[in-house]
């Protein structure tokens, strides 16, 4: 099945590091786990893949490093067709995390990140440099940590160190499999955002399997929603997938969360803009700038929930409106930037990555339970 797809934001390279063209898997005992499957993932990018429980999404990740073998199609790692590359050297070059984490017992915290350069041959000064930098990476001293066992660190530690040794060898690509998922929530919410920040810096080539929404709208540059089979039914940046469900699969997935209900309850701050283009009042935008102004956008986002009129209207979206509103006045310009104001005073320029961030920002706050305004709404949605 073809999705729809548009263009990442901002793809780091025009060849894409991983390609799946057509892909399928039929277990032995008939199962269909993936169903004639095609996706780029461009260089740098972190592409989350979600679905139900069952929808195909680990047998599609372990079949880029060959951990299962597709019964039709070709899979391309940096342009080169894994069936013809040797399992061990590909998996060299992508780094695996995975949920239960998979680390030596037997083996120290500098043991278990030294495994593939160990087996790449490096000298044992260049290991040590190596894993050192690796651990100070993941937010863990050397000094401190490098010694222990695995079973004398925290589940979250680790996890670092699960993604400390995957880095270890700096593999183009990461393969994770719902890698922070066994974390109690704090400890993940603080696992989510050092990844995020991580990856910023590291600019990996990321596929990330997760069951939980949230997680994929907060880490994703693009979302891939699976459903039963292996069929992708959408994959698109995550303010797409929640503002323009390709499917009423997608619709439903997505529906289901409570990311949706978020975006209308979520206000667009000041700071969440670039300057302003104008600097003159603009015509149009007192009706609204009377409704709304710039209180808080708790009442701006129920009360034009309440009319719908904000929405459908091609009035100028104000400081404090809801996330969802800023959205749509988006989509209706064909995802190019808009002008936001306060009362008729142009406030600033959204754009679609600023949406994305503030959508972020709300998700991170909610998850923390620190966002008193965003929670505050929800309740009162
Ligand atoms: N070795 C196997 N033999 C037969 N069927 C399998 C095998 N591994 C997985 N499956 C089936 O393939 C389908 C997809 O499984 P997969 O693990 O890829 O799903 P998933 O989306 O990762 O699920 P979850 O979110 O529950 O981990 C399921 O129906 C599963 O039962």
């Amino acid at each position: 099945m073809t999705a729809q797809t548009t263009q990442p934001p901002a793809p780091a390279s025009a060849d894409p590091m991983i390609s799946l063209v057509g892909v399928g898997k039929r277990y032995p005992d008939g199962t269909v786990a993936v169903a004639d499957l095609s996706f780029d993932v461009p260089a740098g990018e972190l592409l989350c893949l979600v679905g139900p429980s069952g929808c195909g999404k680990t047998t599609t990740m372990k079949m880029i490093n060959r951990l299962v073998e597709p019964t039709s199609g070709r899979i391309l790692v940096d342009g080169e067709d894994v069936a013809h590359t040797d399992p061990t050297r590909l998996r060299r070059r992508i780094g695996y995390v995975i949920q239960q984490i998979g680390l030596f017992p037997h083996l120290t915290v500098r043991a278990n990140v030294a495994t593939v350069p160990r087996l790449l041959g490096w000298d044992r000064a260049r290991i040590r440099a190596r894993v050192a930098e690796m651990l100070e990476l993941v937010g863990l001293d050397p000094a401190a940590m490098g010694g222990r066992y695995p079973h004398e660190l925290s589940g979250g530690q680790q996890q670092r160190v699960g993604v400390a040794r995957a880095l270890a060898a700096d593999p183009p690509v990461l393969l994770m499999d719902e890698p922070f998922s066994a974390i109690d929530p704090v400890a993940r919410d603080r696992l989510q955002g050092e990844f995020r920040r991580l990856q910023r810096e590291i600019r990996k080539t990321v596929v990330f399997v997760t069951h939980d929404l949230d997680e994929a709208i907060r880490l994703g540059d693009r979302i891939a929603v699976f459903r039963q089979g292996g069929r992708l039914e959408q994959i698109d940046p995550p303010a797409r997938v929640l503002g323009r469900p390709a499917t009423d699969f997608v619709a439903d997935f997505t529906g289901a969360d409570r990311a949706l209900r978020r975006l209308s309850v979520t206000p667009l701050r000041r700071d969440d803009l670039a300057p302003p283009r104008q600097a003159g009042p603009v015509g149009g935008a007192t009706d609204l700038a009377g409704k709304s102004g710039t209180q808080a956008g708790t009442a701006v986002a129920s009360d034009a929930a309440a009319t719908g009129a904000v929405r459908s209207a091609p009035v100028p979206v104000q400081v404090g409106a809801s996330l969802r509103e800023a959205l749509s006045a988006l989509l209706a310009q064909d995802g190019e930037a808009i002008d936001v104001y306060a009362g008729d005073m142009p406030a600033g320029v959204l754009t679609p990555a600023a949406l994305h961030a503030a959508l972020r920002r709300s998700v991170a706050a909610d998850t923390a339970g620190a966002g008193a305004g965003v929670s505050g709404a929800g309740e009162q949605a």
